[in-house]
Parts: C-alpha cells; sequence; structure tokens
C-alpha cells in the first residue's frame, strides 16, 4: 500500500551548498506491515518520516499509497489525505497543555474522517483504558510523567484507526520500563486496527521487537 521509488531529499546549506539528506532507492510497505528505520542522528530518519506524511515535498523521486502518487498533491488534498490515513506519533508527544488528556484526543478526532467522529467520541475512553490512562482522563498534560504522556500520545494518534501510524522516536524520552509499556501497546493496538506502523529509532533494544529494519544512511557530502 504504501511504495517508494528513487526518493531523495535535498536541503539547502546556509553556504549555498545543497545535501542530500534522505534517499530511498525502492521500498514497499504492506498493509499492517511493522517496519522500522534506523540510523544514527542526522540520517534523515525525520525527514523521510515528514515526507511520507507529506509534511514536506522530495526533491525527485515518488511516493506511492494504494498505487496512486501522493508526494505531489495539492496541500489542501495532501492535509486531506493526511487526516484521513496517518497517525502521527512525535518524540516530543506534542500534546496541547492548555487541554485536557480527553480533549487532546477530541482535537484528533475532530481533524479525521467526519462520518465516523461520533462513533470515534464513543471509543475514546475504551482506549484510555487500555492504555491505562481511563482515569485521567480530565488531567492536564503537565500532571502527567512522561511514560503517560506518551501513552496519550499513541491514543491520540490510533482513535481514528489510521491506516498508517508513523513514530518518530516515540521511546527516546522514556526509562527502559516505559520503553517496554509503550512499545508493546503501539505494537499491539497497530496489529489489532491491522495498521502500518513505521518507527524510527536509533535504540537496538527497540528495533530488537521489529521484523523489519531499514538502515539509513546519509548521503551526499557531509558538513565539515
Ligand atoms: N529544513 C532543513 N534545512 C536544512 N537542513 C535540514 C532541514 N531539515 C533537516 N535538515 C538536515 O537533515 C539532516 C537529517 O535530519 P533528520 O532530522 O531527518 O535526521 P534524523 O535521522 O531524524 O536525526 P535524529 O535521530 O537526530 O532525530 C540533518 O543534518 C539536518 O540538519
Amino acid at each position: 500500500m504504501l511504495e517508494i521509488h528513487n526518493l531523495v531529499k535535498q536541503f539547502r546549506h546556509p553556504n549555498g551548498e545543497m545535501i542530500t539528506v534522505t534517499a530511498v532507492d525502492q521500498l514497499r510497505i504492506g498493509q499492517g506491515e511493522q517496519l522500522i528505520l534506523a540510523g544514527p542522528s542526522g540520517s534523515g530518519k525525520t525527514t523521510l518520516l515528514h515526507l511520507i506524511a507529506g509534511l514536506i515535498s522530495p526533491t525527485a523521486g515518488e511516493i506511492l499509497w494504494d498505487e496512486e502518487r501522493i508526494d505531489h498533491l495539492p496541500e489542501a488534498r495532501r492535509d486531506a489525505w493526511r487526516a484521513h490515513n496517518v497517525g502521527y506519533i512525535f518524540q516530543n508527544f506534542n500534546l496541547l497543555n492548555s487541554l485536557s488528556v480527553l480533549e487532546n484526543i477530541l482535537v484528533a478526532v475532530a481533524f479525521g474522517s467526519r462520518s465516523s467522529s461520533q462513533g470515534r467520541r464513543n471509543e475514546i475512553l475504551p482506549l484510555l483504558t487500555k492504555v491505562g490512562l481511563a482515569d485521567r482522563a480530565d488531567d492536564k498534560p503537565a500532571r502527567l510523567s512522561t511514560g503517560e504522556q506518551q501513552r496519550v500520545a499513541v491514543a491520540r494518534a490510533l482513535i481514528n484507526k489510521p491506516r498508517l501510524i508513523l513514530a518518530d522516536e516515540p521511546t527516546a524520552s522514556l526509562d527502559q520500563g516505559n520503553v517496554k509499556v509503550v512499545l508493546e501497546l503501539l505494537q499491539e493496538l497497530c496489529e489489532q486496527n491491522h495498521s502500518t506502523l513505521v518507527l524510527a529509532t536509533h535504540d537496538r533494544e527497540v528495533m530488537s521487537r521489529f521484523p523489519r529494519i531499514l538502515e539509513m544512511r546519509r548521503q551526499g557530502r557531509e558538513l565539515p
């Protein structure tokens, strides 16, 4: 369902030089697959996730979704495609601090598919129960531990049952115990929903839990 062909993203360095940050020749990810993007800091993992999500456009190459090009959709259609199909989990959670846990998830419901939003609202509490936060629904994120905040971020990404979950170092700020909890939860919920999971990490322990790993290597000239 997700295919990438000869994808290249270049950025212009302030000194005028073009640097190639992400380059993926051929990649095919099936519905329900779980894949790791591995590689050291600066190898282009976030850039690739942003490209897949349509937050930035490639310099060259193609991204296809169900055999249709999505890399050059006009912005409004790209935003609609993302809202409908993608759940994004950020390393630093990106929760809205002025809203409660419940409201943070309601925001995601509001941006998802309109036709099913009432059904999704009814699923928030069961999902919060699954992630162990049913009794924290009215709390603001600042009152939660780091692991709890990341579990809210997982619930928010999954509430619309998107076909694709993109997770950028979702365990980087967690201790070992919480890494296991959050990962198991994420993998299990993705399996239940038959969602594809693409997760960026440089943590070997996290990688060992996944069946497939794409090793990112920064290409082009290194900056001094
Ligand atoms: N908008 C931009 N303009 C210029 N350079 C950029 C831009 N975005 C990313 N880069 C550069 O691209 C390289 C790859 O960045 P990216 O964040 O994709 O790597 P990463 O593998 O996710 O790193 P980390 O593990 O530290 O999050 C970095 O050197 C970064 O400075």
